[in-house]
């Protein structure tokens, strides 16, 4: 009954964008920018109120009769877009939402690319953002994710995305992966050019967009291409296909990030949840709207990129970690040490996930709330790829060292160390404490005052590393199908 969702409501089919504009006028903050502002009633995803489900039983049956036959006499707006760009792997993505809600239309359009071509839908979304409970119901095998009571952007977006990152991993043999990524053109330590491919993964706010989107500076011959800031489809051939056609970048840290500014208060820029002053000014520091601000922004805006999102090699992982007891950076040993950490995907709060609460230690399989199910399957995939690939994998600390309160590692010292893995020139060295790889020596950079040895002490650091690795190899073992290949690498 589900598909007379796709079929049964009286639709307006795959609107222009500037008719979209003009159907969600009502909803606009005036601006002095002219630009569409809108705020919506839920600011950010409902991950308590999602729910998988793999069989429609009765009560499902009868809550889709009663969503049906609310919505029946409402007019609809359908949009078919593709995610991917490459025919190799795309998907072809249906979403329906009432018309009312023209502006998460809008901002679908605008983010996806365009059908081309014939091809039977991969992926259906029906957003119903007035209805009085919210629930977000996923069914992986339909493909299908139902969005109730909900009428934030990045619901509908990470509806999309999540189903296509799960039939990546379980019919095309590959893996979506919560990840930004780019390709370095740097003179590695014989000066010679070099083309290196990163993807850049890491939970909400530590530092996915920024490391993606920045230009290190570099000039030609040097330099890089960004491709994606938020999910890419690994293969088993080590290359990797983007997703979106443009940005849905966190507007928080755009006062901090030049290369987004332009973008974002360009002429396409949709922007949501940002402040705008009685007199119209945007502030995207102004956090009283919410803490999470949101653009969908033109990707070419951002310089550096092409029309190009796909990585045709990938060289290189940053896993990045805000935490507040280890070095700035660290190599791992090999794949089955990148797996554990993989599946360890440690962090700690941020305000992006939950201001009352920042600091807290979190652990989350990939770095990525995304995955459906069966999260080893996901380890196992990685690790095989891994095995048949020379990707190098290194942890990136972009919180501080010493506590809540200590040396903070600032996004320039990030950036010098993201720039050196990609050139190749940090001289590395194995730590026993903590059984990975750390720097000795970074050109360019003085990491000696985020030591944490001289901050925590020879004997205390020791015993730290000792419990972390201990905790660690615990954790580990609530995936039994991946704990044995990897529990020696911890
Ligand atoms: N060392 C660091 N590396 C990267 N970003 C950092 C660092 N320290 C602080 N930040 C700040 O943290 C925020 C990260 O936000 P963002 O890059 O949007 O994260 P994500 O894309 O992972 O959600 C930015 O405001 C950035 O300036
Ligand atoms: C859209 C979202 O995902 P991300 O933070 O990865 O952009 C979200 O979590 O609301």
């Amino acid at each position: 009954m589900w598909e007379k969702f796709f079929t049964d409501f009286s639709f307006m089919e795959n609107p222009e964008l500037s008719d979209l504009r003009q159907m969600a006028k009502k909803d606009e903050i005036p601006n002095r920018y002219g630009i569409p502002v809108y705020h919506s009633k839920i600011k950010s995803r409902s991950a308590k109120f999602t729910e998988y489900h793999y069989e429609i039983t009765p009560d499902l049956e009868t809550l889709f009769q009663e969503v049906f036959q609310h919505y029946q006499s409402r007019k609809w707006i359908k949009v078919e877009r593709n995610i991917g760009q490459s025919p190799e792997n795309l998907f072809r993505q249906l979403y329906i939402v009432p018309s009312e809600y023209a502006r998460l239309a809008f901002m679908m359009t605008h983010n996806n690319f365009d059908p081309v071509g014939q091809k039977d839908p991969d992926i259906y979304i029906a957003a119903f953002p007035d209805w009085p409970d919210r629930r977000i119901l996923v069914f992986p095998n339909l493909h299908f994710t139902m969005i109730l009571g909900s009428d934030y952007y990045g619901e509908s977006k990470m509806a999309g995305l999540r189903m296509a990152m799960h039939i990546m991993r379980e019919e095309r043999g590959g893996i979506g992966l919560h990840a930004g990524s780019k390709i370095y053109r740097v003179k590695n330590a014989q000066g010679q050019l070099t083309e290196r491919g990163a993807l850049i993964f890491g939970l909400s706010g530590t530092g996915k967009t920024t490391i993606s989107v920045n230009s290190h500076n570099l000039v030609a011959p040097e330099g890089v291409e960004i491709l994606q800031d938020d999910i890419n489809m690994l293969t088993t051939k080590g290359n990797s296909y983007g997703t979106e056609k443009n940005f849905y970048v966190k507007t928080d840290s755009v006062s901090s990030t030049p290369e987004l500014q332009d973008a974002c208060l360009a002429e396409d820029a949709i922007l949501e949840n940002v402040y705008v002053s009685p007199e119209g000014e945007i502030d995207f520091d102004n956090m009283s709207i919410s803490t999470n601000g949101r653009a969908v922004i033109n990707r070419r805006r951002i310089p550096n990129t092409s029309d190009r999102i796909d990585l045709p090699q990938v060289n290189f992982f940053l896993f990045n970690t805000r935490r507040y007891d280890i070095p700035p950076v660290g190599k791992l040993t090999g794949p089955a040490q990148a797996a554990a950490f993989f599946m360890l995907g440690e962090s700690t709060i941020t305000s992006a996930d939950d201001p009352t609460r920042v600091g807290e230690t979190t652990r989350v399989v990939g770095f990525d709330p995304f995955i459906i199910n069966k999260p080893e399957k996901s380890g196992n995939r990685l690790y095989e790829i891994l095995s048949n690939h020379p990707i190098d994998v290194y942890i990136v600390n972009t919180g501080k060292i010493g506590g809540l309160d200590g040396i903070k590692i600032t996004p320039e010292v990030t950036l010098k160390i993201v720039e050196n893995i990609a050139r190749g020139t940090i001289k590395w060295q194995y730590n026993e404490d903590l059984g990975y790889e750390i720097p000795v020596e970074v050109p360019g950079l003085d990491l000696s005052q985020f030591d944490p040895y001289k901050i925590y002490g020879k004997e205390e650091y020791k015993n730290m590393m000792e419990a972390l690795r201990n905790d660690r190899r615990k954790h580990l073992q609530q995936f039994p199908d991946l704990y044995d290949q990897i529990k020696e690498s911890i």
